[in-house]
């Protein structure tokens, strides 16, 4: 069987950003990223730090140690990374999800696209605003809605991080490029490595009311939802939550 690189299996947990939030889940945290992004909360999987952690499985060994991790108190597994749609062959582990009835939510930053896109129940697309220093590719982006748009059983969103004026104008920009498709602002989280919990919460609420104002305040930004990273809320910087 073909080999998938993860890095982390933890939960149950709750998804804490975007279109499920709030979703009791399981997360399955793949490692490589096409992106080096200048804020990345999870550079572990991408900057050499988390070598180490890494584990080729199959998926029949990534099912079981879902399993032993979250015993039977789960029924939805998120996918993450890195990026997840550089893996061709998570097919595999997508259809041993669906065989057990295990509902999926995935995200990626939309710079590739995977046939079996069109097989996860909640897919979140993640271009990158300017603060990260990542260049969005327009034509590949473009295509992977495209394509998502043609079946309708299948729910997909944007999702923008926004840490400056300029990433608003960015959202902005990709909201007005793609109309009709469900819009998340989400709060920047500019302090990764705070330890000290009290501290970032009180830095999280400033920037999220920050956010608020700027969209309650704008005529282009009407259909959309402005949302917090949840678990930074409840646990701060910490790993495998
Ligand atoms: C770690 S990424 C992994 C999936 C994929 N590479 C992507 O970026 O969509 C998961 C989500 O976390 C977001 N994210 C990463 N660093 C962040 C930060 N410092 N503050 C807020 N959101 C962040 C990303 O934009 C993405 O939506
Ligand atoms: N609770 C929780 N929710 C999340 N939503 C997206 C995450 C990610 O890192 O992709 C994440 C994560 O790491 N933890
Ligand atoms: S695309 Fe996602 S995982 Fe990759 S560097 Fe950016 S935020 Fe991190
Ligand atoms: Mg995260």
């Amino acid at each position: 069987m073909s080999k998938i690189p993860v890095i982390e299996i933890f939960g149950p947990t709750i998804q804490g950003e975007g279109m499920v939030i709030g979703q009791k889940t399981m997360f399955v945290r793949t490692s490589g990223c096409d992106y080096s992004c200048d804020w990345c909360d999870s550079a572990f999987t991408w900057d050499g730090s988390g070598k180490h952690l890494v584990q080729q499985m199959d998926a029949e060994e990534i099912w079981e140690e879902l399993k032993a991790v979250g015993g039977d108190r789960f029924s939805f597994v998120t996918i993450s990374g890195g990026n997840p749609a550089l893996l061709k062959n998570l097919n595999h582990l997508i259809q041993l999800l669906k065989t057990n009835h295990i509902k999926i939510g995935l995200e990626t930053q939309g710079s590739k696209w995977q046939d079996w896109f069109l097989e996860i129940d909640d897919l979140t697309l993640s271009p990158k605003p300017p603060s990260s220093k990542m260049t969005t590719d327009f034509e590949i982006l473009d295509d992977i809605i495209a394509q998502l748009q043609q079946t309708n059983n299948q729910s997909f969103s944007l999702k923008i991080v926004v840490f400056n004026e300029q990433d608003f104008d960015y959202a902005k920009a990709i909201h007005k490029r793609y109309p009709g498709v469900p819009f998340y602002l989400q709060v920047g989280n500019e302090d990764i490595a705070n330890s000290d919990n009290e501290k970032l919460l009180s830095e999280l609420i400033g920037r999220y009311e920050w956010l608020i104002d700027q969209v309650v305040g704008d005529s282009e930004l009407n259909d959309v939802k402005v949302l917090p990273q949840l678990h930074t809320y409840v646990w701060g910087n910490k790993r495998g939550v």
